[in-house]
């Protein structure tokens, strides 16, 4: 699914274009690139979070989603997740020079830092007053989530949702973190980790300097450690799994291919050639 998600078909181009102009000019419109690509691809839309007065969910909403089946639940929130991911992947394909990279890579990228972009974007959508998360068009409490069956990955999620909605991220910042969050050069089974990390490099210069020029320099320190987003979904795999094994056969019959794909693979699944 992830293969043919990344043809280069339409996204190819404009990251082409892009990646023939900016190379020759300073990190500022490296910076600009990826902020459109962010702005383009995260939901809601700044614009539309901005002054807009979310409602919460009543009591009986809430009793409602707390009373519904575990696994219809599972399959609600994993059917948001591979939305999520989608977007994700169509903000990786705008990178330039991600799509310069080899399939191999890109898809090695992706499985291994498209949650982790999710779970930073959730922020964008976190009330911190309320700590609540926008959720299916309203304001949701962890409380909400009864019925997933994992209350501390659900509180971790909240936890670190509230730790980065207290930095007050621009979109920028956001934008340059979830690149780097994909374009990581230390991430396992890479072909050809030199050309990640050349990519890796012009993107972490631009954070720096963006930084810099916004005095915003102090983040750094500040934002959620790699071993905090690594624990968090070797979290969610780990409930993914327990999940499986309580409800047999439902994540294969009625989850999205996508997330079986990237966090569900069975070893029958992976193709021959491959295992
Ligand atoms: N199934 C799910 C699942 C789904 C989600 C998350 C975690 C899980 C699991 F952690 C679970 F269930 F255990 F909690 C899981 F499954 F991963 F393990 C966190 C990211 C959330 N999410 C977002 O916040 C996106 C961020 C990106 C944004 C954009 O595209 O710009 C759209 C909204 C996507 C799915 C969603 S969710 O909204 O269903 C949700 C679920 C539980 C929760 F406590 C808070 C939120």
């Amino acid at each position: 699914v992830l293969h043919g998600a990344l043809s280069p078909v339409g996204g190819g181009t404009c990251s082409v274009l892009l990646s023939h102009c900016v190379t020759r000019v300073p990190s500022e419109l490296l910076t600009q690139s990826v902020l459109l690509s962010h702005r383009a691809t995260c939901h809601p839309r700044a614009e539309e979070l901005q002054g807009h007065r979310w409602a919460t969910f009543t009591r009986e909403e809430i009793c409602a989603y707390q009373s519904q089946p575990m696994a219809e639940m599972w399959q609600r929130c994993a059917r948001r997740v591979t939305e999520a991911i989608e977007r994700v992947v169509e903000f990786a394909k705008r990178l330039r020079g991600f799509l310069e990279l080899s399939q191999h890579d890109q898809i090695v990228l992706l499985k291994a830092g498209a949650m982790e972009v999710v779970l930073v974007r959730m922020c964008r959508a976190f009330d911190a007053a309320t700590r609540t998360v926008l959720f299916e068009g309203k304001l949701a409490g962890p409380e909400l989530f009864r019925s997933l069956g994992c209350p501390e990955l659900v509180a971790s999620i909240f936890d670190l949702a509230q730790g980065l909605s207290a930095l007050r991220c621009s979109e920028s910042e956001l934008g340059l973190l979830s690149a780097l969050l994909l374009v990581n050069a230390g991430r396992p089974w890479l072909q050809d980790r030199p050309r990640v990390a050349r990519l890796q490099g012009h993107l972490d210069v631009a954070f720096r300097l963006l930084l810099r020029r916004t005095r915003r320099e102090g983040l750094l320190a500040r934002l959620p450690s790699p071993g905090q987003l690594r624990a968090l979904c070797s979290q969610h795999l780990e409930q993914v799994q327990a999940f499986r094994r309580l409800h047999p056969g439902v994540v294969s019959a009625s989850f999205p291919p996508l997330y079986r794909e990237l966090f569900a693979a069975d070893p029958a699944d992976v193709p021959a050639g491959t295992r």
